[in-house]
């Protein structure tokens, strides 16, 4: 079979993240190759982007996402769920961010960091040549993940969100709570799988972000996302959801975002994956 000489604009962006989150070159390389790039090319576009030079893409429109309006934003600026009124602090359509205040009480935020601490582990990210998750320095934060519906009150926020969002609880991947202390921050990265990461038994790619504050932080902890200008501030019991998704398998790659370093106190956020299907 023919070695594959072209990368993707995808691909490249999956590979600037990989090795801002501190995965060395030789380890995607090696990846690369494993998955039929030509050795002497993948080296070579490695050695590019290591060195911030620009390279040709497959796409010549580098903007080929087409943006379709999720539910949550057919709303309008009050969401009544079963159980809440959410209202929206802030917008942005491309890429699709909507900042939404009081998704969770106070108290709900007290009860999910105290079932969380005792559980918290290094927070991981997927290596790319094993697949398998490992510790790396871009990704400073301790993290742990609860089953689906996995207590009450994780019942009860997933059915918030499904209320939300419109999506199923089944869409969703277990809910994930992430602490950051002083310095600890998540570089750039897409939240979205690499394209041959996929699986479509398990509800195919990733097409949302529901990213709950559970506390303020004095300063710093922001969640940025640089392409679209935009810098959300943690408050406490708001959530932030992004979109980055759409029914033609294309994914946005505006939706890059990071965590900035705390600067002062610390950062608690419960994370909640969305697939386009049914995971479970
Ligand atoms: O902590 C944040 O603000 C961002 C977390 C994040 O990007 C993620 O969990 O995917
Ligand atoms: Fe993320």
């Amino acid at each position: 079979m023919d070695k594959i000489r072209q990368i993707s604009s995808e691909l490249r962006d999956w590979i600037i993240s990989t090795l801002n989150n501190g995965v060395s070159p030789v380890a995607i390389a090696d990846a690369m190759i494993k998955k039929g790039f030509d050795p002497k090319f993948a080296y070579e576009a490695l050695f590019r982007i290591v060195g911030n030079e620009s390279i040709k893409t497959s796409e010549t429109n580098l903007n080929t996402y087409q943006s379709e309006l999720p539910e949550i934003g057919k709303k309008g600026n009050v969401i009544t769920t079963t159980d809440r009124e959410v209202k929206v602090l802030s917008r942005v359509e491309k890429p699709f961010i909507l900042h939404l205040d009081h998704v969770l009480s106070i108290e709900e935020c007290d009860e999910l960091i105290n079932l969380s601490k005792d559980r918290l582990q290094p927070s991981r990210i997927v290596d790319p040549t094993t697949g398998e998750e490992k510790v790396a320095p871009g990704r400073t934060s301790k993290g742990m993940h609860y089953t689906i519906r996995e207590n009450a009150l994780i019942t009860t926020i997933e059915n918030r969100i499904a209320g939300l969002t419109d999506f199923p609880v089944e869409n969703g991947e277990g809910l994930q709570v992430l602490n950051y202390d002083i310095g600890e921050e998540y570089k750039q990265h897409f939240d979205y799988f690499p394209p041959n990461k996929v699986d479509h038994d398990k509800g195919g790619q990733r097409v949302g972000t529901f990213l709950i504050y559970l506390n303020d932080v004095i300063e710093g902890g922001e969640t940025v996302f640089p392409k679209a200008g935009v810098s959300i501030v943690p408050k406490k019991g708001s959530a932030v959801y992004f979109h980055y998704g759409n029914s033609k398998e294309q994914v946005d790659r505006m939706s890059v975002h990071s965590s900035v370093p705390i600067v002062k106190g610390e950062k608690w956020v419960a994370t909640k994956w969305i697939r386009q299907g049914k995971i479970y």
